[in-house]
């Protein structure tokens, strides 16, 4: 289940709706002090509206499950992929299962930490950022025994912002590793086409 737009909450189903919602709400001043500090790190020093609009205009809550699959070497429960907005806060149960990709290739265990989120970059602030964030290879593997349930909040660009390199990043003749398109144009190419594992940027890149 997946909200997008404010009005989409009354798809959800009344068993949730007000927990999601007051969830959403407790953690977007979180979402933005993130992306405040990591901002920094581009010499973007503050998040005015317009800004606010672009690398938070669009969240979405999925809730993620999980069952116990007899046979988990030759199951998935998520594909490699990044995800593409600018970051996900993920809250996890105590299963385990969440692997993220190492910079040799190699596949990490995110261990469950109780009342921890854990929070990964995604493709837009990839792009943004020149470059120098790099989105997160993540999946998930099912337990033979166990269900999990997963709660990713993904802050993303409005549905119609031009996500390109911000222009301060690019110093001293540096070249823009991507072009500038329509976030929407980059959500229905990830969704129609399901470019696996860090695939999807190609589609941005000049
Ligand atoms: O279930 C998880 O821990 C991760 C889910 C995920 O990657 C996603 O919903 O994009
Ligand atoms: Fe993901």
């Amino acid at each position: 289940m997946v909200v997008i737009h404010k009005n989409d909450s009354n798809l959800w189903p009344p068993q949730t709706r007000n927990q999601v919602l007051e969830y959403q709400k407790w953690v977007k001043p979180l979402a933005k002090k993130l992306l405040e500090v990591l901002l920094k790190g581009l010499n973007v020093n503050e998040i005015d509206e317009s800004l606010e609009l672009l690398l938070m205009g669009t969240m979405s809550i999925n809730i993620n499950y999980y069952p116990p699959c007899p046979n988990p070497s030759i199951a998935m429960g998520f594909r490699r992929h990044c995800d593409m907005g600018c970051i996900t806060l993920l809250l996890q149960d105590d299963t385990g299962g969440l692997y993220v990709r190492g910079t040799k290739g190699n596949w990490i265990h995110v261990n469950p930490i109780k009342g921890a989120l854990a929070v990964n970059i995604g493709d837009s602030l990839q792009i943004m950022s020149n470059d120098r964030y790099k989105s997160i290879e993540h999946c998930v593997a099912v337990d033979s025994s166990r269900t999990r349930i997963s709660v990713p909040l993904c802050v993303n660009p409005s549905f119609d912002s031009v996500i390109g390199s911000f222009p301060q990043m690019l110093k001293d003749g540096e070249k823009p590793v991507y072009k500038h398109i329509l976030f929407s144009n980059y959500w229905d190419h990830c969704f129609i086409k399901r470019p696996s594992g860090k695939a999807s940027l190609d589609f941005a890149k000049n």
